[in-house]
């Protein structure tokens, strides 16, 4: 890869990879699921797969995290190719945010049309349980604020504008179809909306922190998904986002609770089934073409 100023990537980079992906498969997806940590048990459902090991595609970064299986995985799903990610980067790994973030730009010259993120992440919002499932609405770019921007850099205009509007990043129309489909699969006592926030780390947050993030408008908190949603966005894909809230974020000096990574990885097994039935039906829509180009 080439250095152009803070990006680590060039238009043909991007491109030479999706050729090589393109040659390799016959599958034309229209959909993306990135999967989060523990949540690659949502590539199970689809049929006709082909999987792509990340080391094995030129250019593509590795995952480095437990939970994360590092393959790209090719399939259809109620008649739709998509294509899933198992697994995702993170800025705690040592990677650019060019690097976090390169998938999504390959999956808008695939012909992709809709980003539907997964991720674990701690509930701050003190009326959120572990296992809720929260509709993302909007998010907080931490690192953003610090200069930590996958956007930062030239700007290649084949991709997007210099100064993207994020204020819609997350389509309304898709959430409302969330929580329409939580209806009917009997599961909308776990569904939430609200606000995530990406910090970079890879320490959890000090209980000074986590009240700080509270009083900022945050419900949840988690170390990634913010750069991939901005560059789908900047590239104008649409996105859907749903996180799991795998622990509780203590707000509170008194309690005693220890979060850790195997807990985190327990709870998305425990909810694996369940969002993988809202991703089924969620793709099901997007193929009944009721919720495409409505954004
Ligand atoms: O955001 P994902 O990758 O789902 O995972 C979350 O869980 C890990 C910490 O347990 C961190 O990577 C955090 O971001
Ligand atoms: O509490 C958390 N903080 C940050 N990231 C996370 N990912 C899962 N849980 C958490």
């Amino acid at each position: 890869m080439h250095t152009k100023g803070n990006c680590c990537c060039s238009f043909e980079d991007y491109k030479l990879t999706t050729e090589w992906l393109m040659n390799q498969t016959s599958h034309r997806p229209k959909v993306a699921i990135i999967c989060g940590s523990g949540l690659g048990l949502l590539a199970d459902g689809a049929s006709n797969k082909q999987t792509f090991r990340y080391q094995d595609i030129p250019n593509f970064p590795i995952s480095t995290v437990p939970g994360h299986d590092g393959c790209l995985v090719f399939g259809t799903i109620e008649d739709r190719s998509c294509v899933f990610m198992k697994g995702h980067f993170h800025l705690y790994e040592g990677y650019t945010l060019c690097q976090v973030t390169f998938p999504v730009r390959i999956f808008k010259l695939m012909g992709v049309e809709l980003v539907l993120v997964t991720n674990a992440s701690g509930g701050i919002c003190p009326d959120f349980k572990v296992g809720d499932i929260m509709i993302i609405k909007d998010h907080i770019n931490l690192p953003g604020f610090a200069g930590q921007h996958p956007l930062c850099g030239p700007n290649d205009e084949r991709f997007g504008i210099r100064f993207p509007c994020m204020s819609d990043a997350y389509s309304k129309d898709m959430r409302s179809v969330v929580v329409d489909i939580s209806t009917e699969l009997g599961c909308s006592d776990f569904i939430r909306e609200g606000v995530y926030c990406m910090v970079s780390g890879p320490n959890f947050e000090t209980i000074a922190e986590a009240r700080m993030l509270w009083i900022l408008g945050c419900d949840s908190v988690g170390m990634s998904m913010v750069p991939e949603v901005t560059v789908a966005k900047h590239c104008g894909l649409q996105v859907v986002a749903l996180s799991l809230i795998t622990n509780k974020v203590s707000l509170d000096y008194s309690r005693e609770e220890k979060v850790n990574h195997e807990e985190v990885l327990e709870i998305c097994k425990m909810r694996a089934e369940l969002l993988q039935k809202l991703v089924t039906s969620l793709i099901s829509r997007f193929n009944q073409q009721q919720i495409i180009n409505t954004n």
